[in-house]
């Protein structure tokens, strides 16, 4: 486990900010283990929540209102939590070094901690502009059951790694029993479980 940055002796405490961005199609309880779980043991101040405006890697997504709605029912009673429209008002496909740039822009004074999963860290330095992450972000790579983490290709003293509570969910799995007609309360908050079904989402999924 690689060592956060630290507070300079003498110099006021930076305010901290995590950045959990995703798909969050739906948003379910891995995501909010992840971040709850960064934001104990690396002392964030918030975690912003980014859903995807159009996932470059991925098809078939649903609509971004619908996942921005699921992610603001899901991470309301949390004080530490909120969630930015950065990602989703910027249109084109969705870059993370834009939303660490418009980020950073936003919270000049803050430091600030990308949170990803095991699965999707591995594929950071096929992102666009990846060996310029680095210098935006801390990046903390959360477990995730069925991952291995392969950080041994990252740069060291920028990335981290944390053991979180295996949580064996995923938002395919989770659209795919809706599809299926099973329950996925406790899988998701229950709000969510309610925009699902008042919204008539991924009724179609096989
Ligand atoms: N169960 C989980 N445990 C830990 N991290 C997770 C978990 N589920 C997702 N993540 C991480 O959360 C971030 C956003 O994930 P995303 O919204 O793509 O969810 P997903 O479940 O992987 O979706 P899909 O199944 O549609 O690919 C990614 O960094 C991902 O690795
Ligand atoms: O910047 C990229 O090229 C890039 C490619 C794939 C994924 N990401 C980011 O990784 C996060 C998780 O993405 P996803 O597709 O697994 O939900 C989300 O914040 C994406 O914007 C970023």
């Amino acid at each position: 486990m690689t060592a956060a940055p630290e507070a300079i002796p003498g110099q006021p405490r930076r305010p901290r900010i995590g950045i959990m961005g995703g798909t969050f199609d739906p948003i379910h309880h891995g995501h909010l283990v992840a971040a709850s779980e960064v934001a104990q043991f690396f002392d964030l101040d918030t975690v912003l929540f980014v859903p995807t405006g159009s996932p470059w890697q991925k098809t078939d997504v649903t609509e971004a209102e619908h996942r921005y709605l699921m992610t603001v029912i899901a991470t309301a009673s949390n004080p530490r939590f909120t969630v930015s429209r950065v990602d989703i008002d910027r249109g084109g496909p969705t870059y993370t070094i834009d939303t660490l740039r418009d980020l950073a822009a936003a919270n000049p004074d803050a430091d600030l901690f990308f949170i990803s999963g095991a699965d999707a860290i591995a594929q950071i330095l096929g992102w666009k502009d990846s060996e310029e992450l680095w210098s935006l972000a801390h990046f903390v790579a959360v477990s995730r059951p069925g991952h291995t983490l392969a950080i041994s290709a990252l740069p060291r003293q920028d990335v981290s790694y944390l053991e979180v509570p295996a949580l064996a969910i995923s938002s395919t799995d989770c659209r795919g029993r809706v599809g299926r007609g099973f329950p996925v309360w406790y899988l998701v908050p229950d709000g969510v479980v309610q925009y699902i079904t008042k919204h008539h989402l991924y009724r179609s999924v096989e």
